[in-house]
């Protein structure tokens, strides 16, 4: 059992556990002990979260959990509310690690780090740390500022680690997920999915029965899996509806009109939105505005779509109320969909929709993250140019304008944009990154020299990143041949453009997107 403190990994620790195909469960940490008892866990695993555990509304643990003799991982927060609950000391030491953190092993074959090497890379995010362990605890790890970065207590079946086991760049994270759940809890990897297939088909059968939906279909991989799902569940009882809100990538729009119809045979309507998104975002600037903006306006456009559809199907058409979405789990959880979670950016398809939405939602992929929906995706049959599409968000480049957006910034980052694509596709970079946002600093202005004369101009931002499942990332490290010449080709073909420079942030501290 997961207890969330407010974590924005709380369904990645769940899925890791599911990876090493044992049941779990997410329960908010609201829930009191004896309930959490009372569902008879066999192990449990308390979360990170937002809060310092010494502060005055923090949440805090029941020391019951630790003393019914259920094996119990505390991690970050988790962690921290361990060894604190337990009599150990934690506190603001100043030293804040956020991303990659070189951890030593201070115990060779202890129960977490058995097996794995003396350093190791893990992924960190935390600004108070524990400076004392509680008694009868064994301290088995630590970092260049964190002394005491893990510790067990055997015999109580205790432990704890400072950093995030869950997140893929921690490289022997799951071991230490593995180790405990085998070696510390004593659990066998016996647990196994059902197919998500059958499960989902049958769910959107039984809840849209013989009503029809629309779906927002963007030419991404969450969407068209989406479709793909919702179209076996109903048939043609769906329509998808490609927004062109103005913001989207250069071919973008001809793209899905003309390769998605061809690949998977849905029935699409393609609404020419772009007056009316970039009407209601002029002079707008500030990140989260956008986005709300943007959320409204797609659902606008969505309820004038299902409008039209109304009048063309008659009588019938009455019944289109069902509106399918790709949202996926990370959307949800930096929406701050789960409970006490920080919200980081309102994502336009969950925090940013309006308030008076008509449509009853259908959004299979819910639960699910990027990778698994890849997965589903193959399962269903979609061609690979649609299953290993690099995300491209939903905002567009509306949220990769730092300063207020309008069609003549809109262009130029649509032309470097397209620079960017082109080269990395030709040096067969594609597969090996996540995505690649480029950004253009409206707002920014500096002094370069072209053709012997001064320009003043603004700079474009490359962000390459690798990741799992966009939760968490780390820069690209490309080829210094494509970066220089992604860069000579922008400063030279992009008007107004006079500086490339490379994000070389990972997440976190910073996000994939700027906005
Ligand atoms: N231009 C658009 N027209 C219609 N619906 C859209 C558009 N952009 C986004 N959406 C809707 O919002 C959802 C979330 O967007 P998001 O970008 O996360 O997913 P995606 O585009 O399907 O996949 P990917 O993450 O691979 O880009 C989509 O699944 C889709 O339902
Ligand atoms: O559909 C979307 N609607 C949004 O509002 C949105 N914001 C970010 N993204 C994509 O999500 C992943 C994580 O992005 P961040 O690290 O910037 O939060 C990255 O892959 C981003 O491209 C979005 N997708
Ligand atoms: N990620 C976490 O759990 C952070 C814990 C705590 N808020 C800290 O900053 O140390
Ligand atoms: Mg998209």
């Amino acid at each position: 059992m997961v207890v969330d403190f407010g974590a924005q990994y709380a369904q990645l620790i769940a899925r890791r556990v599911r990876e090493a195909r044992v049941y779990s469960e997410i329960v908010p940490h609201t829930m009191p002990a004896a309930e959490i008892l009372a569902r008879n866990p066999k192990a449990i695993i308390l979360s990170g979260g937002p809060s310092s555990v010494y502060a005055d509304d923090a949440p805090s643990i029941d020391r019951a959990l630790f003393e019914a003799g259920v094996p119990v991982l505390g991690l970050c927060y988790g962690f921290q509310l361990m060894a604190q609950a337990l009599g150990g000391t934690v506190d603001n030491t100043g030293s804040r690690e956020y991303g990659r953190t070189d951890l030593s092993i201070a115990k060779r074959g202890s129960t977490l780090f058995e097996g794995t090497p003396g350093e190791q890379q893990v992924w960190m995010s935390h600004g108070d740390a524990c400076s004392a362990a509680p008694e009868g605890f064994t301290v088995t790890a630590s970092t260049a500022t964190v002394p005491v970065a893990a510790f067990e207590n055997d015999k109580r079946k205790l432990y704890g680690v400072q950093h995030h086991p869950e997140v893929m760049h921690s490289t022997h994270g799951q071991q230490v997920l593995e180790h405990f759940l085998y070696r510390g809890a004593g659990l066998a990897p016996s647990w196994t999915t059902t197919s998500i297939v059958d499960e989902q088909v049958a769910a959107i059968r039984e809840q849209v029965g013989s009503k029809r939906a629309i779906c927002g279909l963007s030419g991404g991989v969450d969407s068209a899996v989406a479709a793909a799902l919702v179209q076996k569940a109903i048939g043609t009882q769906l329509t998808c509806v490609y927004v062109d809100h103005g913001l989207m990538r250069k071919g973008e729009t001809e793209q899905v009109e003309k390769d998605f119809v061809a690949a998977t045979g849905v029935q699409l309507k393609v609404v020419d939105a772009a007056d009316r998104f970039l009407d209601a975002l002029a002079g707008v600037s500030d990140p989260e505005q956008k986005r709300k903006i943007i959320g409204r306006e797609f659902i606008r456009v969505f309820e004038q779509a299902q409008a039209e559809l109304v009048a063309e199907a008659g009588a019938a058409g009455e019944d289109v109320a069902f509106l399918v979405q790709g949202t996926l789990y990370p959307d949800v959880v930096e929406s701050g969909g789960g409970s006490g979670t920080a919200n980081i950016k309102s994502h336009h398809n969950v925090g940013g929709l309006p308030e008076d939405l008509e449509f009853e939602l259908v959004e299979p992929l819910r639960k699910l993250f990027k990778d698994e929906v890849r997965m589903v995706g193959q399962e269903l049959g979609l061609p690979d140019e649609i299953v290993q599409r690099q995300p491209f968000p939903g905002p567009g480049l509306g949220i990769r304008i730092v300063g207020a957006v309008d069609r003549e910034r809109l262009d130029l980052l649509r032309e470097a944009d397209a620079i960017a694509r082109e080269e990395l596709t030709a040096a067969g970079l594609d597969r090996d990154i996540w995505q690649c946002p480029v950004v253009l600093l409206a707002d920014v202005r500096s002094v370069g020299v072209q053709g012997d004369g001064r320009t003043y101009g603004h700079p474009v931002v490359l962000r390459p990143v690798s990741s799992e499942d966009a939760m968490t990332a780390d820069w690209s490290r490309l080829p210094y041949d494509v970066l220089s010449r992604i860069s000579t080709r922008i400063t030279n073909e992009v008007r107004d453009v006079n500086r490339v420079v490379l994000d070389i942030t990972s997440k976190p501290p910073g996000t994939i997107e700027w906005e």
